[in-house]
């Protein structure tokens, strides 16, 4: 079993003070950092690139970055975020023409590789690649926004990954990805889940410690 992870969306943070929110939520027991980057193309939104990241290794910051590219072509962007300073790069499948040459990429690059699936998307894109992966990405809401609801029916889905996780025999985390709260991490971790992305649900609250701690407890009351 993968340790647990809880990983704040940067999306959610007060950009003006970037650096000082990222110090806040780790100080505040949090394990990565998630950096979600939308192109106004694939997603409808546009956000940050790998200038900012960098900036927040420049700042000091140590703790894993988890780069979820929204981006479509994606491969041209994948040496600049490992320079950058990106300890993990996911990205979706319909935004690689080669899913399994993206992958090996990333890999090349000294990260870790993460494939990313749309709530719609269905499981079989993870066939011929899973064992290459080290990190599947459910997304729980349909992405290029912060602060929308979970999707239910994605935790029938985790459980499904999370059956082909154990079938493989291989430390994949299994990461989960909109509308992440106290209220329903629990559920979300007894269907499988191991790594915990919430945006909203962390940098929306004035304790950022109390949260986190909330939303640890409750996953470790199921795993
Ligand atoms: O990638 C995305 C959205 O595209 C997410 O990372 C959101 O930023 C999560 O925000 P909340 O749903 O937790 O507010």
């Amino acid at each position: 079993m993968q340790p647990t992870v809880i990983a704040p969306s940067i999306l959610s943070a007060d950009f003006a003070r970037l650096g000082e929110e990222v110090d806040n939520v780790l100080a505040a027991g949090a394990d990565w950092v998630h950096f979600d980057v939308m192109d106004n193309h694939y997603v409808p939104n546009l956000t940050i690139g790998p200038m900012v990241c960098e900036a927040l290794r420049k700042h000091g910051v140590t703790a894993p970055i988890d780069v979820h590219l929204m981006v479509e072509p994606v491969d041209r962007l994948i040496p600049d975020f490992a320079k950058a300073g990106a300890t993990d790069i996911s990205f979706h499948p319909e935004a690689s023409r080669h899913v399994h040459r993206t992958i090996q990429l990333i890999k090349g690059e000294g990260c870790r590789a993460g494939l990313v699936l749309n709530p719609a998307t269905p499981l079989d894109v993870l066939d011929y690649v899973l064992e290459d992966l080290d990190m599947v990405l459910l997304m729980s809401v349909n992405p290029g926004f912060g602060g929308q609801s979970f999707i239910p029916s994605t935790l029938r889905k985790i459980e499904r990954v999370r059956e082909r996780i154990a079938a493989s025999g291989k430390a994949i985390r299994l990461e989960v990805d909109g509308g992440v709260k106290p209220g329903n991490i629990a559920d979300i971790a007894k269907a499988g889940a191991d790594t915990f992305v919430a945006g909203s649900a962390i940098f929306g609250h004035a304790d950022y410690a109390q949260v986190i701690g909330r939303m640890r407890a409750a996953v470790d009351s199921v795993r």
